[in-house]
């Protein structure tokens, strides 16, 4: 098995604002303290550049990208956009826009090798509704989404893999260490029976309701090489204490 530095990504979602970029700063200057954890932040897009300023070496990102390279598309940014204001990687496929932007799997997909293709690493989200879980089939839906929304290459390093079950995000639900080891059991069976032994080095996140007092026990389980925090991205008060339980785990 290979080691997996462990990665721990925020994602603001549609908050904050340039006043907040102190959270940034202070996230910075404490993670300089904490060694062999990779970390990164991905503010709106509006936040990108100023956030660079004041990243102290911490990875910016942003939340999506368009698949295409530019265009038509109203509204939209490219990963050479992205890229330009300074991201380094982009989240892509997460649940809140297959719901509300109805993204499929060939979305996904196309978004990822986009930003691949830009050098951006891809944190590709996948994960379960509660009535899939509840009818027994969320491995087999997760198992979906990872066959329609991998793409086939890659450079070492840039692809990752983000679980979170729908049900546990931003509800304070979180799936329990069994139900996270089960499924990122199997997320890395899918990895290395599709990739061979490059599956086996992607680094599989866990998200949803990851906090302070629960980052360590999830922290603990097999195949948990990160997380993608939401809510507690927001302040260093709350996002340093889940890169220390990473660096301790
Ligand atoms: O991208 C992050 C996740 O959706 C988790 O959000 P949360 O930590 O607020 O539950």
């Amino acid at each position: 098995m290979h080691l997996r530095r462990k990665l721990i990504a925020g994602n603001w979602k549609m908050n904050g604002n340039l006043a907040a970029l102190a959270e940034i700063a202070a996230t910075a200057d404490a993670a300089r303290e904490i060694a062999g954890v990779d970390v990164a932040i991905c503010p709106p897009f509006t936040l990108i550049a100023p956030a660079v300023t004041r990243s102290g070496g911490l990875v910016i990102g942003a939340q999506d990208c368009h698949a295409a390279e530019s265009g038509a598309h109203t509204g939209c940014v490219s990963a050479s956009m992205a890229k330009e204001a300074g991201a380094r990687l982009v989240i892509v496929g997460h649940s809140e826009r297959r719901a509300d932007q109805h993204e499929s799997d060939a979305d996904v997909r196309a978004k990822a090798e986009t930003a691949l293709r830009h050098g951006l690493t891809a944190i590709v989200c996948v994960g379960e509704s509660e009535g899939d879980r509840a009818a027994r089939g969320h491995v087999a839906v997760v198992e979906r989404q990872l066959a329609g929304s991998l793409p086939d290459s890659w450079e070492e390093g840039e692809l990752v893999v983000a679980y979170e079950p729908i049900w546990a995000i931003g509800t304070g639900k979180v799936a329990t260490p069994a139900d996270i080891g089960e499924m990122h059991g199997a997320i890395r069976a899918a990895l290395v029976q599709r990739f061979g032994d490059l599956g086996d080095r992607i680094r599989i996140l866990y998200g949803g309701s990851v906090k302070a007092d629960n980052a360590a026990a999830i922290f603990g389980v097999a195949n948990v090489d990160g997380a993608l925090v939401g809510g507690a991205s927001l302040t260093a008060a709350q996002f340093v204490p889940i890169i220390e339980a990473a660096a301790a785990s």
